[in-house]
């Protein structure tokens, strides 16, 4: 690692492996010192068999128990099941993408959901956890919560974790994070180095300051992680971000295929970003498309798909949005 990607591991890296490691007291003091309101976001895409039962968790801990989370938001992206009914069961409030800002349409992709939960939440203080986690994750929250409640220099943290991968019953114990091992980490190292010390740059559970997140562009699929940890690191510089480690994190794997697509995505998205983030630099536009193949018993058959970048603008620049945070 380059020496400002090592400097940054070393003093922004923190650990929250379980609640045991948090000091919750001193949580909730600094929240209600500093007059935050938090909002914990779950982006679900078909997700009824998972998103129940973390929902009823969250709730269960930090709303009734201990009033960590004051807006506990699914977003359902075009399911096809039971998502919204089940989420709203467990005590979630639920939108669909397709009811926020209306005006502005909808498009497909975990990103679209991430960008109008920010027209559908009020906290100043944003959490987003993906809604396939499998296991007890309570202390995701405040663990994602602490750096930025410690530090006003803070204004990004990502979740870091290891990343088992279960397939066909048989458990890999850190062969997750697929995309991200092959994709992700040796593009960011090899265009952006200072972003080197980040563990998990895809992971899908972080937090924020609303305050930097609607000044940033949200791509609408799921290049918005990498988007995101690029267009911030250019907002406010390395030292306005952290990672916390959260221990371990399961959740449903898709197939190679699916992930050769999402890697389309994240690849996509870095180039584009290349192009604009380092000045001078060759513009290294993507083709937008990716053609994989399957082989149906007689031969290979090819499958296009377009992975160009599509992102919507930074929210504070969205006219309907400036007037619900002026209330
Ligand atoms: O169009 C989409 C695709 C995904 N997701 C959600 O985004 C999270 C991460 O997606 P997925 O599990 O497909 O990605 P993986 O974790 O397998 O990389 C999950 O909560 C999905 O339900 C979404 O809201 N809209
Ligand atoms: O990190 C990764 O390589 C991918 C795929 O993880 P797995 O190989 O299915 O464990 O998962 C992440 O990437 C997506 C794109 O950024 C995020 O949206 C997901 O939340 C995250 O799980």
């Amino acid at each position: 690692m380059r020496p400002d990607a090592r400097a940054w591991f070393q003093s922004r890296t923190t650990s929250a492996t379980s609640l045991a490691e948090i000091d919750l007291d001193a949580l909730l003091r600094a929240k209600r010192r500093g007059g935050h309101r938090v909002s914990v976001v779950l982006p679900a895409r078909n997700e009824e068999a998972s998103v129940g039962r973390l929902v009823a968790d969250l709730r269960e801990r930090w709303m009734v128990r201990l009033p960590l989370i004051d807006e506990l938001l699914v977003v359902d992206s075009d399911s096809t099941d039971a998502t919204a009914a089940v989420a709203r069961a467990a005590g979630a409030d639920v939108v669909a993408t397709t009811e926020v800002l209306a005006d502005h349409g909808t498009r497909p992709g975990k990103g679209e959901a991430l960008w109008k939960s920010l027209a559908a939440t009020t906290g100043d203080l944003v959490v987003f956890l993906d809604s396939d986690l499998i296991g007890d994750v309570a202390h995701y929250v405040p663990g994602l919560l602490g750096p930025l409640l410690a530090d006003p220099q803070v204004s990004y943290v990502k979740g870091c974790y290891t990343r088992p991968l279960e397939v066909d019953g048989h458990v890999q114990p850190a062969g997750g994070g697929r995309v991200t091992e092959l994709t992700a980490r040796p593009l960011l190292n090899a265009l952006w180095p200072e972003l080197a010390g980040f563990v998990q740059p895809l992971g899908g559970e972080y937090a924020g300051r609303r305050s930097v997140l609607e000044q940033v562009p949200f791509v609408s699929a799921y290049g918005v992680e990498v988007g995101l940890l690029i267009d911030l690191l250019r907002l406010g510089g390395l030292s306005s971000l952290a990672q916390v480690d959260l221990g371990v994190r399961r959740h449903t794997s898709q197939s190679q295929e699916a992930l050769g697509a999402m890697a389309g995505e994240v690849v996509s998205t870095v180039l584009a970003r290349a192009e604009c983030g380092r000045p001078g630099h060759q513009p290294l536009t993507a083709s937008g498309l990716l053609t994989q193949f399957r082989h149906d018993g007689t031969g290979f058959v090819p499958r296009s798909r377009a992975v160009a970048v599509d992102e919507r603008p930074p929210m504070a620049t969205v006219a309907e949005y400036r007037v619900l945070r002026a209330g």
